[in-house]
């Protein structure tokens, strides 16, 4: 009994996996990239590899919030008339102490003179010469923003796994944290087989298609925030797609695209196996993209995926990008699924989890799938915004039925 055990576990690998399933196996295996510092611009769209602490007290000194004048309030009694006798622009860095009987004209950012516990602002007062008549009473707010109000020295400002936008690089600069620390990009190397494939702007002769899988998964990869490197085409020879898969695992993804099939000349999968990958899984209970497998070489996620451009990219999205968001640091590695009301009848063949390219807009709240790709038949061209995703139980899919899609674009037409 005992000796049967690790067979079966071989076996299991070598059996088709759910979506779930699969994504949870590769997730466990592989982590974040290492932590590299780059300029703060650079960080924009990265992930916070450490926490970051304010290095000082922000505002740095009791500052004034309002243009006006420096006043103890004690001195300020209804119609008070006060001397002007000082002038503190901001910038000033040591601001002479208020004189008694005095009012210090002062501008917004400027510390605050010692002495001094309120600013009333120009439109509440009347000047005259050299002197200030205040209003009666000095009443409300003292417009001073105190030293360390905003952020207080040593405070974490923000977390290890954050994602870093425009209000995050605002708040760094603030810190004046000049050098980040993010988490690297990972190398993903992009390896397309066949011998039907000719390189981008060349005219395909019959029989021959563009390596176009190449560019989508490369686009693929730079929008979700890792580097591509497209390596030579591995034409259909042995020798080739070994020299060619030996040097993609030295990146820190690996993707290849189409002989997966089993066909006269699919020869990825023998030529990953003797280079030594583990394979993870098989098959994944999807369609398309049913005959994508993962294995892994050390660190290095392997990911074989079929030819038919849809099918890639929709293997791409469903199991690829949620490892590059993990090894970039990031907290949440998929995309948002909502429940969608079909405008358009769908199909699934009973088995898989049916994935549908649509394009849909949200309509008085609720999302909308207005028109979908076909697998069989004429497509006129659309761009899809959204996956539909067809439970592998059902076959039929009437308008005015909800299914779940998952979100690919951040923003999706509004309608009223
Ligand atoms: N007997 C069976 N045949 C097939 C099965 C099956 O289960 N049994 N599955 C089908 C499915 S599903 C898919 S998907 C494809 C996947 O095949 P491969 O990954 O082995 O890829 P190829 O056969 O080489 O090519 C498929 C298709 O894609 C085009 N292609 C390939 N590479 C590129 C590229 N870099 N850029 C653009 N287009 C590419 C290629 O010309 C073919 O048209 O297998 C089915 N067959
Ligand atoms: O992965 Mo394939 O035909 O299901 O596209």
């Amino acid at each position: 009994m005992l000796a049967i055990l690790p067979l079966l576990n071989k076996d299991l690998k070598l059996t088709m996996a759910t979506l779930e399933e699969a994504t949870t196996i590769i997730l466990d295996r592989i982590g974040t990239t290492g932590c590299e510092r780059v300029p703060l611009l650079d960080a924009l769209g990265r992930t916070l590899a450490e926490d970051l602490a304010a290095p000082y007290d922000l505002p740095g000194c009791d500052t004034s919030a309002m243009d006006g004048f420096a006043v103890r309030s004690a001195e300020a009694s209804p119609g008070v008339r006060l001397a002007v006798r000082a002038f503190i622009p901001a910038g000033t860095t040591a601001p002479a102490p208020l004189e008694p009987n005095s009012a210090a004209r002062i501008m917004t950012g400027a510390p605050i003179p010692p002495g001094a516990d309120t600013v009333v602002p120009f439109e509440e007062v009347r000047e005259e010469a050299d002197t200030v008549i205040l209003p009666s009473p000095v009443t409300g707010e003292s417009h001073i923003r105190l030293r360390g109000a905003e952020i207080a020295s040593g405070a974490t400002i923000l977390r290890r796994g954050t994602e870093i936008g425009v209000h995050q690089v605002s708040l760094l600069a603030s810190c004046s944290h000049a050098v980040v620390p993010v988490y690297r990009r990972p190398r993903v190397a992009i390896l397309c087989t066949g011998d039907e494939l000719v390189e981008l702007g060349t005219a395909p002769g019959a029989g021959q298609v563009v390596n176009s899988n190449a560019f989508a998964l490369a686009a693929a990869v730079k929008e979700a925030g890792a580097l591509p490197e497209i390596l030579d085409i591995a034409r259909d020879s042995r020798e080739k797609h070994l020299a060619l898969l030996a040097q993609g695992l030295k990146a820190d993804v690996l993707i290849t695209s189409a002989g997966v099939c089993g066909g006269d000349r699919d020869l990825v999968r023998g030529a990953l196996s003797e280079l030594g990958v583990e394979p993870l899984f098989w098959k994944v209970a999807i369609r398309p993209g049913g005959p994508s497998a993962c294995g892994v070489k050390g660190n290095t996620p392997v990911f074989s995926l079929p030819g038919t451009p849809s099918a890639t990219l929709i293997g791409f999205e469903l199991l690829v990008r949620p490892v590059l968001l993990k090894m970039l640091g990031r907290q949440t590695f998929f995309r948002r699924r909502i429940a969608a009301t079909l405008e358009v009848p769908l199909r699934n063949r009973p088995g898989a989890l049916g994935v549908v390219a649509v394009q849909a807009r949200f309509s008085a709240g609720k999302l909308i799938i207005e028109k979908a790709r076909s697998r069989s038949g004429r497509n006129e061209p659309f761009t899809p915004n959204a996956l539909a995703l067809l439970p592998k139980e059902r076959s039929d899919f009437a308008p005015g039925d909800q299914v779940e899609a998952l979100l690919l674009a951040p923003s999706l037409a509004m309608e009223e």
